[in-house]
């Protein structure tokens, strides 16, 4: 079969949600720092630059001044930063490209726009504030510790991990410049207590932005398969030691399992062994630099619409979301104690 005959849709209809007790938390703290902060960093992920985008921020940040950051364009084409600077400055803002990572310069043009704004006003010169916010994962505090790296040349002040959810209270006031004295506080990262759409929550927890269990894992590589055809970027093939492009997950599995040689005894084939390495290939950028979500005109006029309406969510969804948080409350809150319970009986 050629691409051509491959899947034009995906069919998803479930939708994948995760908004723990500590987001919820992290919300009202943010909430009540806002007065005390001069600028706000949304921080986004470039590879998906729509899809990382919370709503729930244009209440939480309101009228205050806000910087989009988007990270992660080491991992994103090149044309996302074309589109979206474009589509930002339509929407009268302005954006930024990082790579945390190995681009010390990209980073540096988050201190220049701070430094800029605190010459204006010489109350702010001695002490200039800035909230870094985000979906989880998207490298908050990795371009926090660059950021006083460059600007004071001090080491890590915030924890980072490959894991979401690695920040879970809003921090202190963390120094990243000297005249203007410049501080950044962190933030966990907060997902939308709702996503209505399956295909916006697949793409979030294929880039890492959801805790691997709370998504089917089968579910998310079949749609990266999916995507990979769709861009018609064959390149996973030649990556993964496929003969020829395939549009069903299971024969990419095998194939795959067999050449890494993820067997259970017997020859069976270990499916979340071989799950997780296509997973990580993907995420460590090994197939390429690509972005997840359509970019388009239509697209995007079709998101910000959409975003603009306030994502409408039935009073069923609306009910079901916080039962759904309140669940994942409870449930962490007695793992908690069970966990504190084990600990004493040893
Ligand atoms: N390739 C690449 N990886 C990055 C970049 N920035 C951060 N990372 C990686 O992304 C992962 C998440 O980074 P964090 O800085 O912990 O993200 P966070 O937004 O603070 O995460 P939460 O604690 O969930 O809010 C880590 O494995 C980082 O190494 C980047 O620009 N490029």
């Amino acid at each position: 079969m050629s691409l051509s005959q491959f899947r034009t849709v995906f069919k998803y209809e479930k939708t994948i949600n995760w908004f723990p007790g500590h987001m919820a938390k992290g919300v009202k703290q943010m909430r009540d720092q806002m007065r005390s902060v001069d600028l706000i960093v949304e921080t986004r992920d470039a590879r998906i630059p729509l899809s990382s985008i919370n709503p729930q921020f244009e209440q939480i940040i309101g009228n205050k001044d806000r910087l989009v950051v988007y990270n992660k364009v080491d991992l994103a084409p090149p044309y996302v930063q074309e589109t979206m600077d474009r589509e930002l400055q339509k929407r009268g803002q302005q954006a930024i490209f990082t790579d945390a990572m190995s681009d010390n310069k990209s980073v540096k043009q988050i201190l220049a726009a701070a430094v800029e704004r605190a010459r204006v006003d010489p109350m702010k010169f001695s002490q200039y504030s800035i909230m870094v916010v985000g979906m989880p994962n998207v490298g908050k505090s990795s371009l926090i510790n660059a950021l006083r790296h460059i600007g004071i040349n001090k080491g890590k002040a915030a924890s980072t991990g490959a894991k979401p959810g690695v920040t879970r209270a809003v921090s202190n006031r963390i120094k990243v410049l000297q005249n203007p004295n410049v501080y950044l506080v962190d933030t966990p990262g907060v997902m939308m207590p709702y996503i209505h759409d399956p295909e916006t929550a697949i793409k979030v927890a294929l880039t890492g932005g959801m805790k691997d269990n709370i998504a089917d894992e089968i579910v998310l590589a079949d749609y990266l398969l999916f995507r990979l055809n769709r861009l018609a970027d064959t390149n996973y093939c030649g990556v993964l030691g496929l003969h020829q492009p395939t549009d069903d997950i299971n024969e990419l599995m095998a194939a795959l399992g067999r050449r890494i040689g993820a067997l259970r005894k017997g020859g069976e084939l270990d499916t979340d062994k071989t799950l997780r390495y296509f997973l990580r290939t993907y995420r460590d950028g090994m197939f390429g630099r690509l972005c997840l979500d359509e970019l388009d005109e239509a697209s995007i006029d079709e998101f910000y619409a959409s975003a603009s309406s306030g994502h409408p969510q039935s009073r069923n969804q609306e009910k079901k979301a916080k039962r759904a948080a309140q669940r994942q409350r409870a449930l962490e809150k007695k793992n908690q104690k069970s966990g504190h319970g084990q600990q004493r009986a040893k």
